[in-house]
């Protein structure tokens, strides 16, 4: 039995040019690292990240983390197999003694369990893709954020994410092809509307154009399906990520120039649902309604899926309440939510045994680091979102399933519209 030897951990930079954790894990005599991301528009019901305050500069916060890997975490699992990772995620679990990783800090925990994730298949001699999913691997259909508005971009749209998922393509190369493309038109599209300013990006990747509505960028978003070739609707689909508590206040969501109560922001959607191939929705209401997502969720989701993640944080408490409730019909996943694999991988299951999809999700901060990708193919989920198909901390996430399915090559399974259920 491998063991881990040593428990490290450093400060080094995000993608924002935030700090944050690395964990480093020692086994068999090689460092094996892994990097936490971190969100903007965070849940309130997340796993504590150490931030001194929520001041992302000064770095104390993330020295802290730091100081708690190589102390109380490296004293609670050196020693222990590598390849148990759950008996590690919950050694953890008990040393921070919280319910929501308060002590020694979400984003400790997170870069400690990616990187024993990677220990542990890494002394099993296999990828971590092999290792997490035996032999039920899938690459996903991705989403591709190609018009960020929200707390990821400085302009006057309130929907944080505008995405193209192109679900009618054969794999999942041909699946970033076509966003490539599609975001390449795009830009030239955002040129000539709006100028050459329209075309500088978000936290995502994506664009940030001037426009005002959802409907105005998913419109000019099928135009740019369209010159690239694609048929919207068919070839490629769009989704929004609403991350609606960010614009509510006082019972109301300030959006696309309105001012909606719940049950109008219901039909606000289904009208954009008419005039759009929109198949996804994430987060459409504020994070403690479950009453209207589930009523949208009836209203529509046999054609939309409707995701979950401020509503439901990875937590499968949280999610086990919206599944009584028949809010959401899909779980959106990140692991820094709720701060371990073994936790996130529960919520994972829990969401297949009762029919909710599952999309595995980067954060709007994020590294080089290329964990999700594996997780997402070795749990199969069937999808991931991590933003546009440029930059490198997005790109590497792309890269790496290119990587996995050329070394499946015929074995590669992909899933296309049947992973959303169309
Ligand atoms: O809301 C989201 O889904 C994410 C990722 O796209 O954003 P953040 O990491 O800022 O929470
Ligand atoms: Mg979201």
């Amino acid at each position: 039995m491998a063991k881990i030897e040593k428990v490290w951990a450093r400060e080094v930079l995000d993608s924002r040019g935030n700090p944050t954790v690395e964990a480093v894990v020692t086994v068999n005599g090689h460092e094996i690292s892994a990097i936490a991301p971190s969100g903007a528009s965070t849940g309130m019901y997340e796993a504590h990240e150490l931030r001194d305050g929520g001041d992302r500069y000064k770095g104390k916060g993330v020295q802290k983390a730091v100081e708690n890997v190589r102390t109380t975490v490296a004293k609670a699992i050196v020693g222990m197999d590598p390849t148990d990772q759950r008996a590690i995620d919950m050694a953890m679990v008990e040393a921070d003694g919280t319910d929501n990783k308060k002590s020694i800090g979400g984003n400790a925990t997170t870069a400690v369990s990616f990187a024993v994730a990677n220990a542990g298949a890494f002394v099993s001699n296999q990828q971590l893709y092999e290792y997490i999913g035996k032999d039920h691997v899938t690459l996903p259909v991705p989403m591709f954020n190609i018009i960020n508005g929200g707390k990821h971009a400085g302009g006057d749209l309130k929907v944080q994410e505008c995405m193209i998922i192109p679900a009618g393509a054969s794999s999942f190369s041909e699946c970033l092809r076509m966003a490539a493309e599609t975001y390449s038109s795009l830009k030239s599209i955002l040129k000539s509307k709006y100028g050459v300013g329209a075309i500088n990006v978000g936290d995502e990747g994506g664009f940030a154009p001037p426009v005002n509505t959802v409907s105005e960028a998913l419109g000019t978003i099928v135009e740019a399906i369209s010159d690239a070739g694609y048929e919207p609707g068919k070839d490629i689909y769009l989704g929004i990520d609403a991350a609606s508590s960010e614009f509510f206040e006082n019972g109301k969501y300030s959006v696309d120039g309105l001012s909606l109560s719940a049950g109008e922001l219901v039909d606000h959607y289904r009208s954009i649902i008419d005039e759009f191939p929109l198949i996804s929705i994430e987060d459409p209401f504020e994070e403690n309604d479950y009453a209207t997502t589930a009523e949208l969720t009836k209203a529509v989701g046999n054609r939309v899926q409707i995701v979950g993640d401020d509503l439901f944080v990875t937590n499968s408490k949280r999610l086990a309440d919206g599944i009584k409730k028949g809010a959401a019909n899909a779980l959106l996943l990140k692991v820094n939510q709720i701060g371990t694999v073994s936790e996130a991988q529960d919520a994972c299951e829990m969401s297949a045994d009762n029919g909710y999809n599952v999309v595995v999700s980067h954060r709007s901060g994020e590294s080089e680091d290329t964990t999700i990708a594996d997780l997402c193919v070795g749990w199969g989920t069937g999808q991931i979102k991590t933003g546009a198909p440029c930059r490198g901390e997005r790109t590497a996430k792309y890269n790496r399933l290119l990587r996995i399915e050329d070394r499946l090559g015929s074995k590669a399974v992909f899933p296309g519209k049947k992973a959303l259920r169309l």
